[in-house]
């Protein structure tokens, strides 16, 4: 293994991802699922294994989980929503949800038109992300959820890395590395 990549693995995929510094001294594996079809073949059905029978709707957000979702949804016949990072000029009333993503330094919004927001009410959702860190994220999406007037009934990722206790099913840990 290069100095300057990590391993990680998802059934009978592997990549070498290059290790990245996000904040001075702390170096993660990039999880870079868009443009990869294997990679993310291999974790949407890796992840359907865990998704809960009752659910109506898988909800993510914009941009890296959308393709997971994406397969996830052609997989299993389950449709999904995204909630969107930037406010659109066609929304009509959207949630608008604060997010701290500790891991990456910075403070985002999250949005989801009102016109989705109708599909998911009164609906079981399953969250469906690419790595949880913080924790932020997807805290903030549930959040949009239950202001939704939805069920979450699963939180469902890929990759987990960090000491966050959130109850998150996930299929691979991937660490965070101090360099200084
Ligand atoms: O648990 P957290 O600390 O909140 O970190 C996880 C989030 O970070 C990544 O998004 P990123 O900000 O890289 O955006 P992208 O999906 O647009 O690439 C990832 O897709 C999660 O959304
Ligand atoms: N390992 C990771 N790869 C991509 N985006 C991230 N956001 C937080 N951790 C990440």
């Amino acid at each position: 293994m290069s100095m300057d990549t990590y391993p990680i693995t998802v059934g009978r995929v592997t990549r070498h991802v290059p290790l990245v510094e996000t904040l001075p001294g702390v170096r993660i594996p990039l999880i870079e699922l868009m443009g990869d079809v294997e990679l993310v073949n291999a974790a949407a059905e890796a992840l359907l294994k865990h998704l809960p029978p009752e659910t109506d709707y898988l909800l993510t957000m914009e941009t890296s989980p959308i393709v997971l979702a994406h397969a996830m949804s052609e997989m299993s016949g389950k449709p999904y929503v995204v909630v969107r990072r930037r406010r659109r000029p066609y929304m009509q009333d959207p949630i608008i949800q604060e997010v701290q993503s500790l891991t990456l330094g910075v403070s985002e919004t999250l949005w989801l038109d009102s016109r989705m927001a109708e599909k998911l009410l009164g609906q079981n959702v399953s969250l469906v992300v690419d790595v949880v860190s913080s924790g932020g994220t997807i805290m903030a999406l549930e959040k949009v959820a239950i202001r939704a007037g939805a069920k979450v009934v699963a939180r469902l990722a890929a990759f987990h890395q960090g000491t966050n206790k959130l109850p998150v099913t996930f299929l691979s840990e991937i660490p965070i590395l101090q360099t200084a």
